[in-house]
């Protein structure tokens, strides 16, 4: 039987996953992350898919916000393919090592710049079988040229096409060997990286959830009326010149109301002292451990 925290039933194998790599700012988004999921009462833990390259002092900032840290080895797209939209989207093919993490049967993947302003542990209760992400489009005026070549890719694009920065997956040994078998023969400009990827992988199985589980906040201006900015329950700061962390207010759309709001509303969650981790305190930590399902966690050091 699934342990109960407060008279819910708490799946064992499940968990959020970001991903992080290099020495830049993003482990604050992931601290962030830790913070804003405490506050909204999840009760699964988050794990760090981190790069060889992310420096202790990173890790161990993660480590003291209860976040659970794995080491990956980075993935890379063949040579032929070294043209991205922005170029560090090339590190992010190390995001399909997450199908490799499987002592756990249901993951719910964000972005380190992604934050969680209500509870979605819902979905975790999704049926098995498929991909579930939000739909994204390409309709960036300042994408101009870029566009265009990525008109040329996608001539159509497709209906169907998700943002991989939010996905709920199953992991499994076999996909994870045939995302890097497929990965080895893909060919071709694929702007959005790992994002394109899974696009053609997944478009069998993909399931489309609604936009209130990842708002890019590039939607704000471009499909304003598809969106309510608070029924949002997952906020994707995305667009260029958005990451909270780096805020500065003038890049394009970054002086809009709502885009300033949103990043206080981030800082508010980051500068919160209450919502830091405190182990004795962690509800779901004391019923796995009674219940005795999770032998994984790797208990952050009190110092
Ligand atoms: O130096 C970096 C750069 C990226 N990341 C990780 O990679 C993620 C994606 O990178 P960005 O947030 O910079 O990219 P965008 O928001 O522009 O990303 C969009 O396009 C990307 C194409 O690779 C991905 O698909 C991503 O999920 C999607 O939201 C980050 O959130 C973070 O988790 C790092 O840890 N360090
Ligand atoms: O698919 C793209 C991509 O994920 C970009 O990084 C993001 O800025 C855009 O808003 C989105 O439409």
């Amino acid at each position: 039987m699934s342990p109960m925290v407060k008279g819910v039933a708490v799946k064992e194998r499940a968990a959020y996953v970001t991903f992080l790599a290099g020495s830049g700012d993003y482990w604050k988004g992931v601290v962030c992350l830790a913070k804003g999921l405490r506050a909204v009462k999840s009760s699964y833990p988050l794990v760090v898919a981190v790069l060889p390259d992310v420096p202790d002092a990173h890790r161990r900032s993660l480590l003291d916000q209860g976040c659970l840290v794995r080491e990956i080895q980075p993935v890379l797209p063949p040579d032929s393919q070294t043209k991205f939209a922005m170029p560090h989207y090339i590190i992010n093919y190390s995001k399909l090592r997450i199908w490799e993490f499987v002592d756990y049967e249901r993951l719910v993947f964000l972005d380190a710049d992604i934050q969680v302003y209500a509870s979605i542990d819902h979905l975790f209760d999704l049926a098995a079988g498929q991909l579930y992400a939000v739909k994204d489009c390409f309709c960036e005026e300042a994408w101009g040229e870029q566009c265009q070549e990525m008109a040329a890719w996608f001539p159509k694009p497709p209906p169907q096409y998700f943002n991989g920065g939010m996905l709920v997956l199953e992991p499994s040994l076999a996909t994870a060997k045939a995302l890097l078998d497929r990965l080895a023969l893909t060919t071709g400009f694929t702007p959005f990286a790992e994002q394109d990827f899974l696009n053609m992988f997944f478009k069998d199985v993909y399931k489309p959830i609604p936009w209130v589980y990842n708002l890019l906040v590039s939607m704000l201006w471009r499909h304003p009326e598809k969106v309510q900015l608070g029924k949002a329950k997952v906020v994707h700061y995305c667009a260029l010149g958005s990451k909270p962390w780096r805020f500065t207010g003038e890049e394009p759309h970054m002086d809009r109301e709502d885009m300033k709001m949103l990043v206080n509303r981030w800082w508010d969650i980051y500068n919160d002292e209450s919502l830091n981790y405190k182990h004795a305190a962690d509800p779901l930590r004391v019923a796995l451990t009674e219940a005795g399902a999770v032998k994984h966690f790797s208990t952050p050091s009190a110092a």
